[in-house]
């Protein structure tokens, strides 16, 4: 039952990305969508690809990564790759948030650099939400949490207690000035963390508080 409807969530969510991009299309010659990565984003990613839509035109990006290689199991990238970047959709410009360097410190100027270059501001990001209320790489525990929702710079290295690799992430102002913001998120235990967030006003606590007033269209199933 649970993954009937989150599949047609999935497809809900392709239409509503699809109409955006189309929308925004319209007037102009390209447009940005910035994706999450985990594992939430599967089913979305393949309704996505299977979208009739000028996909030379479109440009793709993460929200965040984790600081391994392309090959790991653990790579948002990867999962871009082989659910989303596949058919038609193949087309489409996607701009991965790592490099060589061997530190997401060491390489956080060249991404900045390649984030700077997309079509801002985005026609949309798609937010996930982890059981922390973390969004993105904004981690409660992490120590840069507080520089990656103040800067303007569009990329922030992230270090956090909790998680086993490094990590970049867009800055919360890259991701706040996309035209139009989702949250896809799936579970009990989710809908009960987003409860969390809606009740209170720290940021610092749940991260993903710092969206809620984008404002946030909220895409979820059992
Ligand atoms: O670490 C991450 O987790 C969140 C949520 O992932 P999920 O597996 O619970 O769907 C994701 O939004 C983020 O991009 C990812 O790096």
């Amino acid at each position: 039952m649970s993954e009937l409807s989150r599949k047609r969530l999935a497809s809900q969510l392709a239409e509503a990305v699809a109409e955006a991009l189309r929308a925004d299309l319209a007037t102009q010659e390209r447009a940005l969508l910035v994706v999450s990565g985990g594992s939430t984003p599967v089913p979305f990613f393949e309704a996505l690809a299977a979208v009739d839509l000028p996909w030379e035109r479109i440009e793709v990006t993460l929200a965040d990564e984790r600081w391994v290689a392309e090959q790991s199991g653990d790579s948002n990238a990867r999962l871009v790759r082989e659910h989303l970047l596949q058919g038609p959709a193949a087309a489409a410009t996607f701009v991965p948030l790592t490099t060589d360097a061997m530190t997401p410190e060491q390489g956080t100027d060249e991404v900045a650099e390649r984030m700077l270059a997309l079509s801002w501001p985005a026609s949309m990001v798609i937010l996930g939400m982890g059981g922390d209320g973390h969004t993105a790489s904004l981690f409660p525990d992490s120590q840069e949490l507080g520089l990656a929702l103040s800067t303007a710079d569009p990329v922030v290295a992230v270090r956090t207690p909790s998680q086993p690799q490094p990590r970049i992430t867009l800055s919360a102002d890259r991701l706040h000035q996309a035209h139009r913001h989702v949250l896809h998120i799936t579970g009990g235990d989710k809908r009960s963390v987003l409860a969390r967030a809606l009740s209170g006003d720290d940021s610092r606590e749940l991260p993903i508080r710092a969206f809620l007033a984008c404002p946030l269209a909220v895409y979820w199933a059992p």
